[in-house]
C-alpha cells in the first residue's frame, strides 16, 4: 500500500506470526491479551469532540488521530490476511470539547478534514485514510447553522454513502429544499461478501439549528423508504450506527422492533453514544449494542462469528449474547486505550506507524500551533476536578466554577452590588483541570460553548431561592443521565479484582461481564454532579435579601422560566435581558479567572 511505510512494515508474516509484547513506552506496562479476531470485525470512536491530539496530559490516553490512522490502516492488513472483515464506524459529536476544533470561526472546521484526509494517492479504490466504512451525526454538529451546513456541503458529500443521517435534515440555503444530510441507509458487500444494511440515526433530539429537523426514531422507522430498504432482503447483518445511548433508549427499541418485525432473527449489531462511557448490551440472542466512550480515550472493538451459520477458523471465540443462549452467534468486544503502546501491541509492531499517519500527526502539531492552542492564561495551583472528588472539596471543578470563577469574573459593573444568583447547567463544563499550565487549548478542553449570560433582574427571594432545586427536579439540559450500572463519565463500575500499576481509568462492568476493558486500571472515584449548579454574589448564604438579580447561561434560559414558574411567579422571555454588554461567553471564563487569580 503507498500508505504504509514499508520499510517499517515489513512482509506481512513478520507482525501477523510473531506475537510478541512490544516494549511498554514507560511505567505503564500492562499486559493485554491479543483481540479476539471473528468472521466479522468492527472498531469503534465516538464523541470524539475534536481530541484529536490525544490527552497531552495523560499518557494512557495518549494516541493521536495520526497514530490512529496507523493502527486502523494496519489492522485493516491483518484483517485481509485473515480473510475476514474489519470495519471502522464513528457515532459523531466531532466537535465541541478543545481547541482543536473550537478555537475556529466554525467550531470542527479544521479537525473535519482530518477525518477525510488523503494526501496520499492509493491504488487501491476505496481506501481512505481514515478509512471509515460508516460515520453516523452527533448532537454537536446540530446546535449552530453554519456547523450543520459545513457538514451537509463538506463532510457528507466526502463519505457518500458511508456517511448516514437516517433521521437527520436541513434546509439546503441554494434550493431551500430539505434535504437529508446524508445517505438514508447503505446496503453494501465487504470484502468478504458479507451483505450488511446500515441505517445512521440521531436520538430524538430537539434543540438542533433552526435550519435542521431531526424526525424522532419511532416516526424515521415507520418510513416508507425505511420499510423498502428492508424489503430489498440478502442481509447478513443489520449495522445501525447511532448517536443514542446503548442501554435504556426507547430509539433502539424502535429500531430493533421495527427490524425484527421482517427479519426475527438477522443480526443486529448496533454502535452508539452521546453518554460518553463504555457500555455493551444484549438485546436478544442476536441483537448487541457497543457503546465506546469519549474524547478520544477508547476504541471500541467487536467480533462476530457464525454469521450465515459459518464459524470462522478462529471460531473458539466470542460468546453467545444471552448467557442462556444455544444461538451460533459468537461475539466478543474490548474496550482499547487510546495510545501507542495499545495500537503497537494489536498491530504486534514495535513501529506501527505509516507515512500517512505521520503525516497526520505532523498535521495536528501544525494545526495547534496555527491556533496558538499553547499560549498560557496561567496556572492551576491544583488539580480541579468533575467528579472524581465531591462538590465540598476544595478540588471540585463545579465548585471554582459556581461558587468562584463565575462570581468573581461575571459581573455587571452598574449592578455590582446587587445581591445576584448565577444559574448553569453542569453539562457546559467538559473536562478536568490539571495542576499546571492552563492554556488557550485547556480553556476549550474545560468550558468550549459560546454561551453567552442572560439575567432577569430583582427577583423576588422567596421565589429564586427555590429554582435550583425546581431545576434539578426538572427537564434536562444536558445528556440523559444512565442508568443505575452505567454510572458517570467513567462507565460502569465493579469492584477492583485485577490492578496493575498504572495510572486510574475505566473499569467497566456491561452486560458480557467485568473483561471488557484491554487494560486493566485502578478505577476512578465518581461523584455525582447534579444536572444544574448555582453561585451567588454579594449575598451570604445566611442572608436573605428581598431581591436578587437571577443570572445563568442562555442554554438553560427556558428551563430557568419554568423553574420559576413552578416556584411561584411567572415571568416570560420579554423579561430576560443580555447580563454583560459585551460578548462574553463561559468559554471565557476560566482564561478571564486564571489571568487574574493563577500566576505562574
Ligand atoms: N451550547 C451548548 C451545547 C451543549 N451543552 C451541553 O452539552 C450537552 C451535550 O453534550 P453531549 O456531548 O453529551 O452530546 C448538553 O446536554 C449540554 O449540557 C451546553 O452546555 N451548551
Ligand atoms: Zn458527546
Ligand atoms: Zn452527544
Amino acid at each position: 500500500l503507498d500508505c504504509v511505510n514499508r520499510d517499517t512494515l515489513g512482509p506481512q508474516k513478520r507482525y501477523l506470526f510473531k506475537r510478541k509484547q512490544p516494549e511498554a513506552p514507560n511505567a505503564e506496562e500492562v499486559k493485554l491479551k491479543a483481540l479476539d479476531w471473528g468472521q466479522l470485525n468492527f472498531l469503534h470512536t465516538t464523541d470524539t469532540h475534536g481530541w484529536l491530539e490525544g490527552h497531552l496530559k495523560e499518557k494512557h490516553y495518549g494516541g493521536d488521530w495520526g497514530d490512529f490512522s496507523s493502527f486502523v490502516t494496519i489492522m485493516k492488513e491483518i484483517a485481509a490476511f485473515k480473510q475476514a472483515d474489519l470495519l471502522l464506524i464513528d457515532t459523531g459529536d466531532l466537535n465541541d470539547g478543545n481547541g482543536m476544533s473550537d478555537a475556529t470561526a466554525v467550531s470542527g472546521e479544521r479537525i473535519r478534514p482530518l477525518y477525510t484526509a488523503r494526501p496520499c494517492q492509493t491504488k487501491l479504490a476505496n481506501l481512505k485514510e481514515l478509512p471509515f466504512d460508516i460515520l453516523t451525526i452527533g448532537n454537536h454538529e446540530l446546535y449552530r447553522p453554519e456547523i450543520a451546513l459545513d457538514v451537509y456541503q463538506n463532510f457528507a458529500p466526502f463519505w457518500g454513502d458511508r456517511y448516514l443521517t437516517s433521521n437527520v435534515q436541513i434546509y439546503d440555503p441554494n434550493t431551500g429544499e430539505l434535504n437529508y444530510i446524508g445517505k438514508q441507509y447503505r446496503h453494501f458487500q465487504t470484502k468478504m461478501g458479507l451483505n450488511i444494511m446500515a441505517f445512521g440515526f440521531l436520538f430524538d433530539f430537539d434543540r438542533g439549528a433552526n435550519n435542521t429537523v431531526v424526525i424522532k426514531m419511532e416516526d424515521s422507522v415507520k418510513e416508507q423508504w425505511f420499510l423498502d430498504a428492508l424489503a430489498e432482503g440478502n442481509v447478513d447483518l443489520f449495522l445501525l450506527a447511532g448517536h443514542i445511548p446503548v442501554r435504556g433508549s426507547s430509539e433502539w427499541t424502535s429500531a430493533i422492533t421495527a427490524i425484527r418485525a421482517v427479519y426475527p432473527n438477522t443480526p443486529i449489531q448496533i454502535f452508539g453514544g452521546h453518554y460518553h462511557i463504555r457500555d455493551f448490551v444484549a438485546y436478544d440472542s442476536r441483537a448487541v449494542g457497543l457503546a465506546s466512550g469519549r474524547y478520544c480515550e477508547t476504541v471500541g472493538w467487536i467480533s462476530i462469528n457464525g454469521l450465515n451459520n459459518t464459524l470462522s477458523s478462529d471460531s473458539g471465540t466470542g460468546r453467545p449474547a444471552l448467557n442462556e443462549s444455544t444461538d451460533d452467534l459468537r461475539i466478543s468486544r474490548k474496550y482499547l486505550d487510546f495510545n501507542r503502546f495499545t495500537f503497537a501491541f494489536h498491530t504486534n509492531l514495535d513501529q506501527f506507524d505509516t507515512r500517512h499517519g505521520k503525516k497526520i500527526s505532523h498535521e495536528i502539531t501544525q494545526i495547534r500551533h496555527e491556533l496558538n492552542l499553547t499560549s498560557i492564561f496561567g496556572c492551576a495551583p491544583q488539580d480541579y476536578y468533575l467528579s472524581r472528588v465531591a462538590y465540598e472539596d476544595k478540588g471540585s471543578l463545579i465548585r471554582l466554577i459556581s461558587q468562584e470563577a463565575i462570581p468573581s469574573v461575571v459581573v455587571r459593573e452598574a449592578r455590582r452590588n446587587n445581591p445576584r444568583i448565577f444559574l448553569m447547567n453542569s453539562g457546559l463544563l467538559r473536562f478536568d483541570i490539571f495542576k499546571g499550565l492552563f492554556t488557550h487549548d485547556d480553556s476549550f478542553i474545560v468550558a468550549p460553548f459560546k454561551n453567552s449570560f442572560q439575567f432577569i433582574p430583582s427577583v423576588p427571594y422567596t421565589i429564586a431561592k427555590g429554582v435550583l432545586s425546581a431545576l434539578n427536579a426538572g427537564k434536562v439540559a444536558k445528556r440523559r443521565e444512565p442508568e443505575i450500572g452505567s454510572l458517570g463519565n467513567h462507565g460502569n463500575h465493579r469492584p477492583i479484582s485485577q490492578l496493575y500499576d498504572i495510572s486510574p481509568g475505566y473499569v467497566t462492568y456491561d452486560d458480557f461481564g467485568t473483561d471488557g476493558d484491554d487494560t486493566k486500571h485502578p478505577e476512578l472515584p465518581n461523584y455525582h454532579v447534579p444536572n444544574y449548579l448555582q453561585g451567588n454574589a454579594s449575598f451570604s448564604v445566611s442572608e436573605e435579601p428581598d431581591s436578587v438579580d437571577v443570572i445563568f447561561i442562555d442554554f438553560i434560559a427556558r428551563y430557568v422560566l419554568d423553574a420559576l414558574k413552578r416556584s411561584g411567579k411567572e415571568y416570560s422571555l420579554g423579561d430576560i435581558q443580555d447580563y454583560l454588554p459585551e460578548e462574553f461567553y463561559s468559554r471565557n471564563v476560566l482564561p478571564k479567572y486564571a489571568q487574574e487569580n493563577w500566576p505562574c
